[in-house]
């Protein structure tokens, strides 16, 4: 996987997430924290998705990926494990947007790293897809370093 570093400014834009499991979850709390807004297309969501559901800070479609729920986003998040839902959102998506195959990365075109806010820099860790526990592990190790300079 060939890609390019860069840093989206995703505020108050749409993001789709198609799935509601740990993943979509994990997804969709950062895309919150970057200042998206969410909508997550799933027949069924986790508990913290319900909540985050509940207070209004994301907005739940109980049903399975349709091509109309993927319209208007900037971003898509394939997250479901469904082939079905990778399909529909392979065949429909427009040329501009966004797409991330966290449940498939053949069929994205961006993917998540693993992030460090450390004062003023955020440090992203990317294994280009090959092997993305050893991101979380490299982060891990930078943290301790970082922590330790700190002392
Ligand atoms: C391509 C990418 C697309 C994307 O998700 O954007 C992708 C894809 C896949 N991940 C899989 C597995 C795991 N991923 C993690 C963890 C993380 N994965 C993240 C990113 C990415 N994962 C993108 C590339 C990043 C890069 O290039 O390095 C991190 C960094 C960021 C984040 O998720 O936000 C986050 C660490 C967060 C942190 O700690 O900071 C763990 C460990 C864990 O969850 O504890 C496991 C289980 C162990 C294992 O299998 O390694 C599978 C196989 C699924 C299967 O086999 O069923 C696929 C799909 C596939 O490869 O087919
Ligand atoms: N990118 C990453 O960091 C990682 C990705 N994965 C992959 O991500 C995928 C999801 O993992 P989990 O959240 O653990 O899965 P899960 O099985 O717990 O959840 C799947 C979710 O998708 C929903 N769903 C099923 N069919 C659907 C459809 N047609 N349309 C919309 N929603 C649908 C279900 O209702 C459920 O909410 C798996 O394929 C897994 O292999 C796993 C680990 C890390």
């Amino acid at each position: 996987m060939r890609l390019l570093p860069l840093s989206l400014d995703i505020s108050q834009k749409t993001v789709v997430v198609v799935g509601g499991g740990p993943i979509a979850a994990r997804k969709t709390e950062k895309v919150l924290s970057a200042g998206g807004i969410v909508t997550v297309v799933a027949p069924q969501i986790t508990e913290k998705l319900e909540h985050l559901s509940n207070e209004g800070k994301i907005k739940w479609v109980k049903d399975v990926c349709r091509p109309a729920y993927l319209v208007h986003a900037f971003m898509i998040i394939s997250a479901s494990g469904s082939k079905e839902a990778q399909s529909i959102i392979q065949r429909s998506a427009q040329p501009g947007q966004l797409i991330n195959g966290a449940d498939n990365p053949a069929i994205g075109n961006v993917a998540f790293t693993a992030t460090i806010e450390h004062e003023d820099c955020m440090i992203s860790i990317s294994t280009l897809g090959k092997d993305p526990s050893l991101a979380k592990r490299m982060k891990h190790k930078l943290q301790k370093m970082l922590n330790k300079e700190e002392k």
